[in-house]
């Protein structure tokens, strides 16, 4: 088998060697797909899996610009159209200095698995630009998303790819992305989630990432016959995803110690309250400050500056910032001090041998494409609320998430129990994901 494997992977390498994140992203499912495809004759020899590595489309664009000083910024446009086997691409946006290729390439191939997961009907797409949004007006914010979308929007479509946010892209850009839109396809319709509430957007839908992350933790945890109350709880970020995962964890009585930044983490050792959260909310959301202003306010906290916060003692990780913040020796320092559980709610937080080392000490360890899923599957809710031209509730959309999570939940026991009793969520995910694209494949010939 691990020929197969080291075959398969030495091609993909031939073709995307200067691409490391994306061939991350393939060696992880490759180590669980392959071992499925050989034992199972209708997928057998077909290349369904390089046909899966392979984007059905890749653009690249010019984004041109002013600032706010008149001088002419010129970014690089992307959109990643991964799989369409099941439904129109969908996935979100993110503008961030580091965006190239294989990032985006390594979250569109997750972004397949992922929606496939959620069990409705979206294929995978992920895009972005190397833009950098940090200390930009809201003036620069709104010319260089428009200028992004003057040319993307000739790609998407409401049934054909619908994008959404991602890091550095919330509820700011998709508005700026969708009046531009609009204004040149003159049509009002569901071709971005994460849209306001008076213009289309879904309740529930911003807390959705944070939320699943924290519902798919619960679901894991219950099978051990534990919970949340009383846990001490590392987070990392301070974005979306980590907010709403703070913001559940408290709920759920949990004692949340830790936020971080590119800059370093808080430690509080108090824990970080209702109304703390609150206040990194306006620092992040707001006022668009560091995680250390949190000192400013609350004297007792400490600030670590340029580390993750995996050092801290806890029961219960939930990475939520972004790709490769969590190293074998993280996760080896998370062993040692007790952590019984990760969940992921960033893309590829770990490194493949961190996954390892959980996977090898039989934790509870959940990869972001089952753990995470709950944002894309609201954007899908979103979706379905426009086509309806309805709007669910919050309590409503909240239940359908949660659905939605257990589902999640459900399919990577079916694929990833072992004899002993052990869920390998990674396979699980892993194959649950591969088996409803790959039959959709198979059914449409090949194209
Ligand atoms: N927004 C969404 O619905 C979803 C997001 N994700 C993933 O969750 C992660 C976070 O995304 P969002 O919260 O949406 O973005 P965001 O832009 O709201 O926040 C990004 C967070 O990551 C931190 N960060 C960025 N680069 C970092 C670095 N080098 N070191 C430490 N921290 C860093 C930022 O300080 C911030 O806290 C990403 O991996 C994203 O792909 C996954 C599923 C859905
Ligand atoms: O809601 C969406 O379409 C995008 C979510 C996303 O980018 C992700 O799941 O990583």
């Amino acid at each position: 088998m691990k020929n197969i494997i080291n075959e398969f992977l030495n091609l993909v390498k031939e073709r995307n060697g200067d691409e490391p994140e994306f061939l991350q992203a393939v060696e992880e499912v490759a180590e669980t797909v392959l071992p499925y495809i050989v034992k199972h004759e209708i997928y057998y020899g077909k290349n369904i899996l390089l046909r899966m590595v392979e984007p059905e489309r890749a653009i690249t664009f010019r984004v041109c610009w002013v600032d706010d000083s008149g001088v002419i910024q010129v970014n690089r446009g992307y959109r990643i159209q991964m799989n369409s086997a099941i439904g129109p691409y969908k996935g979100g946006l993110r503008f961030h200095p580091t965006v190239n290729m294989s990032i985006l390439k390594f979250l569109a191939f997750e972004q397949v698995f992922k929606n496939s997961l959620t069990t409705l009907p979206m294929g995978g797409g992920k895009g972005g630009s190397d833009f950098d949004p940090k200390g930009k007006s809201d003036g620069e914010i709104m010319r260089f998303c428009h200028s992004f979308m003057s040319e993307l929007f000739r790609h998407i479509g409401p049934n054909t790819d619908i994008p959404a946010g991602d890091i550095g892209v919330g509820a700011r850009e998709v508005g700026f992305l969708f009046g531009m839109y609009k204004k040149l396809k003159n049509e009002f319709t569901g071709v971005l989630t994460g849209k306001g509430l008076s213009w289309g957007g879904s309740l529930i839908r911003p807390e959705a990432t944070g939320y699943g992350t924290v519902y798919f933790a619960q679901k894991m945890l219950e099978t051990k016959g534990e919970g949340f109350n009383g846990k001490q709880v590392v987070v990392s970020g301070s974005g979306n995803v980590a907010q709403y995962a703070v913001e559940k964890s408290i709920q759920l009585g949990a004692n949340v110690l830790t936020m971080s930044d590119s800059s370093g983490y808080i430690y509080d050792s108090e824990g970080i309250n209702t109304e703390k959260l609150a206040h990194i909310m306006q620092i992040k959301n707001v006022k668009r400050g560091r995680i250390s202003d949190y000192l400013e306010t609350y004297k007792n906290a400490i600030f670590v500056k340029g580390k993750t916060p995996w050092e801290v003692k806890c029961d219960i990780a939930l990475p939520c910032a972004t790709q490769n913040e969590l190293t074998e020796i993280d996760a080896e320092i998370l062993l040692k001090n007790g952590c019984i559980c990760v969940s992921e709610g960033a893309n590829m937080p770990s490194t493949i041998q961190a996954v390892h080392v959980f996977q090898k000490a039989r934790i509870l360890y959940a990869p972001g494409k089952a753990s995470n899923a709950g944002g894309v599957a609201t954007s899908g809710l979103e979706m379905t609320q426009n086509s309806l031209r309805f709007n669910w509730t919050r309590e409503e959309v909240d239940l359908k998430l949660k659905e939605i999570m257990s589902n999640i939940h459900d399919s990577c026991i079916k694929y990833g129990k072992d004899e002993d009793g052990y869920v390998d969520y990674v396979r699980g995910a892993n194959i649950a994901g591969f088996v409803k694209v790959a039959d959709a494949m198979l059914a449409q010939g090949i194209v």
